[in-house]
């Protein structure tokens, strides 16, 4: 079987994108690249097998829709690679549900079962879907897998999936699931290389991106996550209010006359980072702004991460590493330091040093918990399982 195997990973604000060369040797990527902030000024970087680097942008302002990035990409890859066979798609989809725990092969029943969670995902599950649609429309005989956010989180206990509500929601999935797994289920495959003790151990992962959560590991297996039946809840991310009190919603309603639609918008896309601050949902620009609402929102942010750290060491019961992940969580040197500091009572002893070179280890020697910086790929996970999913 020669050819590539391609890889979509529509996120909340960007479209990421990797071709895999699939080889006796394994896989090899050939193009990887994405479209980021797509709603706001949209940017388009790719680097091919070669280390050539391919861009475009377009006009500040322009708001490209996840179908106008899905059809850039496609372009750019039939012209980059015209005489390789495509052997499988690999997407990510961010709700599975209960049905689903494992990567599964779409056919059109897959995908209207997938449907039953786009309220439950509104951000994320329209684009993952459309995607596979027109390619099941285009290209009927290609295998495409759907492999799950959801899915590395079926290992959480029971208990730690409840709410406390009338017991049959819970039965009926009205639960905690946890997103993000793809991510967390590659950082959980490298950690032995880096810290095989924390990797048999407990570790809280900090997945910091658009979308932001975090996840308590026990040997390398899902116990906790801060987000929950939706990727609304947990920590505030770029436009989203992360953990409220239902209450807050009742009032929303009750007092302001809004409805499910209106409500929907206000903590999906205006809330988090953006809401807090009034300037933007983009941690680079709110660390480059002096505006006093840009300090409000990053204060507000760390805080809440320190508050998540504590409550998943709790579910831990104790904490041999942190791992920083994701677009802020690999790159802001910053944040982490803002977050270490602030965990210092849990035995993390930052090196500065290390932090600003950009890890692995930004810890200081006698550290009590070591921190890691290791950049995530989902990309790489979702090939894989495509890969495993394709040879049976
Ligand atoms: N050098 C940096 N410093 C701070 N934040 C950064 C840096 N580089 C990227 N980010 C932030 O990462 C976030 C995007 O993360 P990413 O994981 O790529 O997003 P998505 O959730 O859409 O996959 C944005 O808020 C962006 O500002
Ligand atoms: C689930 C989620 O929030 O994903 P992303 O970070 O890609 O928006
Ligand atoms: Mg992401």
């Amino acid at each position: 079987m020669v050819g590539v195997i391609a890889v979509i990973n529509a996120g909340s604000s960007s479209l990421k994108f990797c071709v895999y060369f699939h080889r006796a040797r394994g896989l090899e990527p050939a193009l990887r690249g994405q479209i980021e902030s797509i709603h706001t000024e949209p940017r388009f970087k790719a680097r091919d097998a070669a280390g050539a680097e391919h861009g475009k942008t377009w006009p500040e302002g322009t708001a490209l829709s996840h179908e106008g990035a899905l059809h850039h990409v496609v372009d750019f890859v039939r012209a980059q690679l015209p005489d390789e066979p495509l052997l499988a798609v690999g997407h990510r989809v961010v709700h599975g549900g209960m049905e689903f725990a494992a990567p599964v092969r779409i056919d059109a029943n897959v995908l209207a079962r997938l449907e039953a969670f786009i309220p439950l995902a509104p951000l994320h599950q329209p684009h993952n879907l459309a995607a596979i649609r027109s390619l099941l429309a285009a290209r009927p005989d290609l295998p495409q897998v759907a492999c799950f956010d959801t899915a590395f989180h079926r290992s959480i206990p029971e208990i730690a999936q409840m709410f406390a509500l009338p017991h049959a929601l819970h039965v009926e999935g009205v639960r905690r699931f946890g997103f993000h797994g793809l991510s967390y289920e590659y950082i959980a495959s490298r950690l032995p290389l880096f810290d095989p003790v924390a990797a048999a151990g407990r570790t809280v992962v900090l997945h910091l991106g658009n979308g932001a959560s975090m996840c308590a590991m026990h040997a390398g297996r899902s116990v906790a996550s801060t987000m929950g039946f939706t990727a609304v809840d947990g920590l505030p991310m770029g436009t989203r209010c992360g953990s409220i009190d239902p209450g807050v919603i009742l009032y929303l309603m009750d007092e302001r006359g809004m409805d499910a639609r209106a409500i929907e918008k206000m903590i999906y896309n205006e809330s988090g980072l953006l809401g807090v601050s009034g300037v933007s949902s983009d941690m680079r620009t709110l660390l480059a702004s002096a505006e006093p609402g840009a300090k409000r929102a990053v204060d507000l942010y760390v805080y809440r991460i320190g508050r998540e750290l504590g409550s998943l060491t709790a579910a831990l019961g104790g904490l041999d590493a942190i791992v920083f992940t994701g677009g802020i969580g690999e790159n802001s040197a910053v944040i982490r330091e803002r977050v270490c500091r602030n965990a210092g009572w849990l035995g993390v002893d930052l090196d500065p040093e290390a932090n600003d070179a950009g890890g692995p280890c930004i810890s200081a020697a006698g550290s009590r918990a070591r921190v890691w910086t290791v950049p995530t790929d989902e990309e790489r996970m979702i090939a894989r399982h495509t890969l495993s999913a394709l040879e049976g």
